[in-house]
């Protein structure tokens, strides 16, 4: 396993190479013609250079941000944070009392971390500059339509960078990424790190955890997107109707000029109503819906589709993206709308999409298209739903064309969703090969045992006539899978995605689902994309 660098590495590389001064009395200012009460105790001339949220990554020159939290008060470490160099806290009463000893200048508020976005946007300058924001939030497609829309803006010739799941990019420079959406003094310095290297546009996908825990605060989106909403983190926000209402906060006029919003269930309608954003409506399913746009006209173009995006006034713009599954030509509508509504000219859009198909992107690990014959995809589906939509999506017509699913379940996680995941497996594809996901500490056996359970059922309970094999380690599945298929047939190997580690009992063993899959392919005499001149070869994103 490659090292990990280090939280103060990591840090480093989300910060500008230019810092400028900013004096506590300027921040105390800030905050006072806006409204709210803060004091400084000690010597506001002081200035720091940037913000951190956890003295592990503190930098010197830093103010530190003492915050409470679920499991500690900040404040606790300020010390830590002061060998490491802060020049000053910011930080609550609580937190004063804990690191008044230390004798550093305070700034003391209310809610540290209610400030911290608008007080990192004034060290960083991005209260001025930044570059042209993308958000997109929703339960599921965010990663996939932030590169396919990183990928048309590319194609528009601009120089783009990306904030989310599988990695942060700016420029050429790859950044590991941590949480989903960093937090907001980190978020900021990569804004004006980006800005230094010339980015004149990012996307960012906007987790709910980030709106709930202000990591998006002070950042101002050109256009966000909502993708959808279903049953997810509920152990943070409680119930549904709460998780939407924490999405809708990004749709406020306050942080996003524009929005285009899927409209194709009662959320993204209930979404459009309640944004107070300039609003697009989007309709990307086959029921008739309402809206500024809807996709039309859908083809089959080999294991994607064409379509057609229809819009006010006979406005028509065509595209094709080369990703499988219908999901995908929502993520691809949608990116397309948040560049038309950043204010690009169609023609120039059109021109884009038909020179550069920027909409056969290679999202990593996301309905990857690893070989088109046998066609072999690896992709992220790791619960019930997305598994079942995944496999739906990708059987093909052709006559003698078989599925092949490999999965596995994660182990210390939710186990009721097993038989379930055994049973959907059965429904949708013809052979089905259990396997390990992430057991962690847990005995692998058991889980795949309860998968070739819920599969064996859901087939005597209806008399399907999925074949189901259990093969382990995982590796020897996906070779089992390739030596049983043929050019017709596909094989999805679900679950893990882009990951390139499989945790067993502690250890990080090196696994990558798209790796296996290409040396089983070429083992077995087939030819994976990239080796080809396949049409469907997805662009060149990495
Ligand atoms: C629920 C949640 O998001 N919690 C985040 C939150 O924790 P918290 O405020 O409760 O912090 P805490 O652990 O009590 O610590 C209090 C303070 O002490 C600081 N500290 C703590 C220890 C130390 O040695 N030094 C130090 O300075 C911490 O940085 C923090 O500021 O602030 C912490 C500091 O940044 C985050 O690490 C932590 O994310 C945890 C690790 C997490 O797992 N978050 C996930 C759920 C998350 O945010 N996921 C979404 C994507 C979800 C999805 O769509 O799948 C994401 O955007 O990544
Ligand atoms: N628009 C969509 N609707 C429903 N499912 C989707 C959609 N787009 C992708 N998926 C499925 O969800 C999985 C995750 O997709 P993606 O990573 O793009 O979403 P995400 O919102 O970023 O989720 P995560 O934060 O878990 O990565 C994919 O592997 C695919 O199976």
């Amino acid at each position: 396993m490659p090292e990990a660098l280090s939280p103060r590495a990591a840090e480093a590389l989300l910060r500008p190479t230019r810092a400028t001064n900013t004096p506590l009395n300027a921040m105390l200012e800030y905050l006072h013609e806006t409204g709210r009460g803060a004091t400084v105790v000690g010597d506001g001339r002081l200035g720091v250079t940037g913000v951190c949220l956890d003295s592990r990554a503190v930098l010197p020159g830093d103010l530190y941000v003492g915050a409470p939290g679920a499991r500690f008060h900040g404040a606790q470490f300020a010390q830590d944070a002061a060998r490491a160099g802060a020049t000053a806290i910011l930080t609550d009463e609580e937190g004063a009392a804990a690191a008044s000893a230390l004798g550093l200048p305070m700034l003391l508020v209310d809610a540290p971390r209610e400030v911290i976005g608008e007080i990192s946007a004034l060290v960083y300058g991005t209260d001025e500059k930044c570059p042209e924001l993308f958000g997109l939030t929703g339960t599921n497609g965010k990663t996939t339509t932030s590169y396919m829309i990183r990928s048309v803006l590319r194609a528009l010739g601009k120089e783009t960078g990306l904030v989310g799941t599988i990695e942060i990019s700016a420029g050429q420079t790859p950044i590991p990424s941590i949480l989903t959406t960093p937090e907001a003094p980190q978020l900021h310095g990569l804004m004006s790190r980006m800005r230094e290297l010339g980015v004149n546009a990012a996307t960012m996908e906007v987790s709910s955890h980030s709106l709930a825990y202000h990591r998006v605060d002070g950042l101002r989106f050109a256009v966000s997107g909502f993708t959808n909403l279903t049953q997810d983190h509920l152990d943070l926000h409680g119930s549904m109707e709460e998780y939407f209402g924490i999405k809708a906060m990004l749709f406020d006029l306050e942080r996003s000029d524009r929005a285009v919003v899927i409209v194709d269930d009662h959320w993204g309608s209930k979404m459009a109503a309640h944004a107070t954003a300039e609003v697009l409506t989007l309709s990307t399913g086959t029921e008739v819906v309402e809206a500024d746009w809807a996709v039309r006209d859908v083809r089959p173009a080999g294991l994607g589709h064409h379509f057609t995006l229809s819009g006010p006034n006979g406005l028509r713009l065509t595209a094709k993206t080369g990703l499988p599954g219908d999901f995908n030509i929502s993520n691809a509508a949608l990116a397309i709308l948040m560049v038309l509504a950043s204010g690009v000219d169609p023609l120039t859009l059109q021109q884009a999409l038909d020179q550069a198909d920027p909409l056969t992107v290679e999202v990593p690990g996301r309905m990857q298209v690893i070989a088109s014959e046998p066609a072999a995809i690896v992709d992220f589906a790791h619960n019930p739903d997305a598994l079942a939509r995944a496999l739906s999506s990708v059987r093909r017509d052709e006559e003698g064309s078989r599925v092949f699913v490999v999965f596995g379940a994660t182990g210390e996680r939710d186990a009721t969703k097993r038989p379930i995941m055994g049973a959907v497996a059965a429904q949708h594809a013809d052979v089905v090969i259990v396997t390990d996901d992430d057991p962690h500490s847990e005995d692998p056996a058991p889980i795949r045992a309860a998968l070739v359970a819920g599969a064996r059922a859901e087939i005597d309970a209806h008399g399907l006539t999925a074949v189901v094999h259990e093969i382990y380690p995982r590796a020897a599945a996906i070779a089992a899978a390739v030596a049983m298929a043929g050019e017709k047939d596909t094989i999805l190997v679900a679950g893990r995605g882009h990951e390139v580690f499989q945790e067993v009992m502690g250890v990080n063993l090196e696994l990558d689902d798209r790796e296996e899959l290409r040396h089983a392919l070429r083992a077995n005499g087939f030819t994976p994309l990239g080796s080809s001149s396949d049409s469907f070869e997805p662009t060149d994103e990495g």
